[in-house]
């Protein structure tokens, strides 16, 4: 569906108009689940996603039948900073290997039996190096969070996204310090396995892009804008068109959450129809879901980005989907309650 903004002002007025989920489809998914077979609250987790889930679908008693999964690629200035222990090539490198099924990705979305896209952001245009200017201009984020909105299929009954983008643990670090506050150091992390000096060296880069910006970081978008990047603005623009066609979306690791809270700074109701699919090995993950309230899923001590971690908890999701409305109640079942 084509995006209904053409300017920022446009992309803040959607904001506005969010739905909310289906209270009457959550009671009826909360009284279900007290007649089904089972002692009381025993399925833990299962059941608070379960009843997430039918809100969010307006379904009682729902199933998933489509979940996509997209991963956006951009190619940032910064990477010529020597931030990543990989090399700027590999970005394009990885979306042929995405493209020819041979990335994580592309196994973990078979298993989780979910249609799975590229899309590839003006990879032969890195984003500005921030620590200079900008990094993207006010049409260049436009379109980054039009070309997220637009990959969204409207039928699916899930979203997932994830990225590729040498360096974008840098711009997350960096995003994610413009939004919460807090220094550089608290934010910035391994990314690829960058330690020692070079840690040291991106960690610099990431305050010398806090001082230039430190002027303008009150407005999440100009965040986004300043510090962010092609595949973090798609992947916030994504998720706003979840939001607004009632998709539910599992979130995925640091980079991606950094993109989502964009949406949460703008307006704090704007992720509720998101949950976090897991705790990244990245060294500040886990801060970043206690600013956004939210807890994972799972924690496999992953560090990859590409969606990994939260295709992994389609699984989970599917469980607790299978138990609220395959179970039998125990009227049907005949079995004594307690
Ligand atoms: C082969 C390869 C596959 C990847 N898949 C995801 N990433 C992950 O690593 C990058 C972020 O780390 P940094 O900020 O240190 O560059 C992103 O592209 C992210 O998706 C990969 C990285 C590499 C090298
Ligand atoms: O948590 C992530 O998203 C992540 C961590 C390290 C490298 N790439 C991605």
């Amino acid at each position: 569906m084509q995006a209904p903004f053409t300017s920022l002002d446009g992309f803040r007025a959607v904001f506005n108009a969010l739905p909310q989920r289906d209270a009457s489809a959550v009671q009826t998914a909360i009284a279900r689940n007290e007649q089904l077979t089972k002692p009381k609250g025993s399925l833990g987790q299962l059941e608070d996603l379960g009843f997430w889930y039918a809100g969010w679908r307006g379904d009682g008693r729902p199933s998933l039948e489509r979940p996509q999964v997209v991963i956006f690629a951009g190619n940032h200035g910064i990477a010529a900073r020597g931030v990543s222990a990989f090399p700027p090539e590999v970005t394009v490198q990885m979306v042929a290997n995405f493209r020819a099924g041979g990335a994580a990705i592309n196994q973990l979305s078979r298993v989780a039996g979910a249609a799975m896209s590229v899309v590839e952001l003006d990879l032969d245009r890195p984003t500005a190096d921030f620590t200079k200017a900008p990094a993207m201009t006010e049409a260049e984020l436009v379109a980054a969070l039009a070309a997220g909105w637009e990959a969204v299929d409207d039928d699916a009954d899930l979203l997932v996204v994830g990225e590729m983008g040498i360096g974008n643990t840098t711009a997350a670090a960096a995003v994610a310090a413009g939004l919460f506050g807090g220094s550089a150091a608290d934010w910035t992390g391994c990314g690829t396995g960058v330690v020692g000096d070079a840690l040291a060296g991106k960690t610099r880069v990431v305050a010398e892009g806090l001082a230039l910006h430190a002027e303008h970081l009150a407005d999440p978008v100009e965040v986004l804008r300043r510090l962010g990047g092609r595949e973090l603005a798609a992947m916030a623009g994504a998720i706003l068109r979840a939001r607004a066609g009632r998709i539910p979306v599992i979130l995925d690791g640091f980079i991606c959450t950094a993109s989502a809270a964009v949406l949460a700074r703008i307006a704090p109701h704007a992720l509720d129809h998101a949950v976090a699919g897991h705790v990244s090995a990245e060294g500040a993950h886990r801060a970043l879901l206690d600013r956004l309230g939210k807890e994972p899923l799972l924690n496999l001590g992953l560090r990859l980005g590409e969606a990994t971690g939260a295709v992994l908890a389609i699984g989970v999701l599917r469980g607790a989907l299978a138990c609220l409305s395959g179970m039998a109640t125990f009227a049907e079942a005949g079995v004594s309650k307690g």
